[in-house]
């Protein structure tokens, strides 16, 4: 099987425009793939990188140097070097993202939030929906809150209509960003038994984890930015 996703030199300054351009190093010489199947974790301490670099791999940050090379739909993508609209098309269909928090449009039922992702691939509605609604009943959120719009949910409940619209797709890639921080203990579980279902499935998964529970439980290996880290280096 094709490696899914290899990262290879990448740098990342951040410049502050407010700030007289101010440049921020944050990465530099990052390198790492990802098998299908795996589950890698960043590591490092807080400030080191690891959020950035998967913005950066999700094409929401633009990179210094470097590359960032998928297997999208049969082709070799660099997503540090493509078009927006290929982006767009590569989060369709080859990288998903789980962010922390749930931001959607307003006034959309949760259960509509979660089955987006599929009916923009083209799946029927009704199909979309019933695999929606047993997402999110496996992460118990009641099922009285599906036709509710999420914004006045708790933190928690927010974050599983996030986590069940990041995991309702079966994109080969999926970044996780710290999926499991408002979680209880009963739906850490759950999550963590997702996240082995994809594995199994093939998909390479590469997360936050702050959790050190969650992260012994799902991780494969641990990808250490703090050798990538250029703050550190200064400091
Ligand atoms: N949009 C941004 N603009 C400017 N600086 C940023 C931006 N995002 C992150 N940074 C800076 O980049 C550095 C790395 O931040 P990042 O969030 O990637 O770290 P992290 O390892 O994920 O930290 P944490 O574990 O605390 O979430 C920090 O010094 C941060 O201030």
């Amino acid at each position: 099987m094709p490696t899914p996703l290899v990262v290879s030199e990448l740098a990342k300054t951040f410049t502050m425009h407010l700030r007289d351009g101010i440049e921020l190093p944050v990465v530099e010489g990052v390198s790492f793939a990802l098998r299908a199947g795996e589950c890698a974790v960043l590591g490092g301490p807080s400030g080191a990188g690891k959020s950035s670099i998967l913005k950066v791999l999700y094409g929401n940050y633009s990179v210094d140097t470097g590359q960032i090379i998928v297997q999208h739909q049969g082709r070799l993508v660099d997503i540090a070097a493509a078009a927006p609209r290929t982006v767009l098309g590569v989060r369709r269909h080859t990288i998903g993202y789980v962010s922390q928090f749930l931001r959607t449009l307003p006034r959309l039922a949760a259960l509509d939030i979660v089955a987006e992702p599929l009916t923009a691939r083209g799946v029927a509605a009704a199909k979309a929906r019933d695999k929606a609604a047993g997402l999110l009943s496996r992460l118990n959120l009641p099922e009285k809150l599906w036709s509710l719009p999420p914004a006045t949910f708790s933190g928690g409940e927010q974050q599983r209509v996030n986590i069940a619209r990041g995991f309702i797709t079966d994109h080969p890639v999926l970044l996780l960003d710290e999926p499991t921080a408002s979680l209880d203990a009963k739906n850490r579980e759950v999550v963590i038994a997702l996240i082995a279902e994809k594995k199994q499935g093939g998909v390479a998964l590469l997360g936050i984890f702050h959790d050190a529970g969650v992260r012994e439980a799902v991780a494969d290996r641990i990808i250490d930015v703090t050798q990538f880290a250029m703050n550190r280096r200064v400091s």
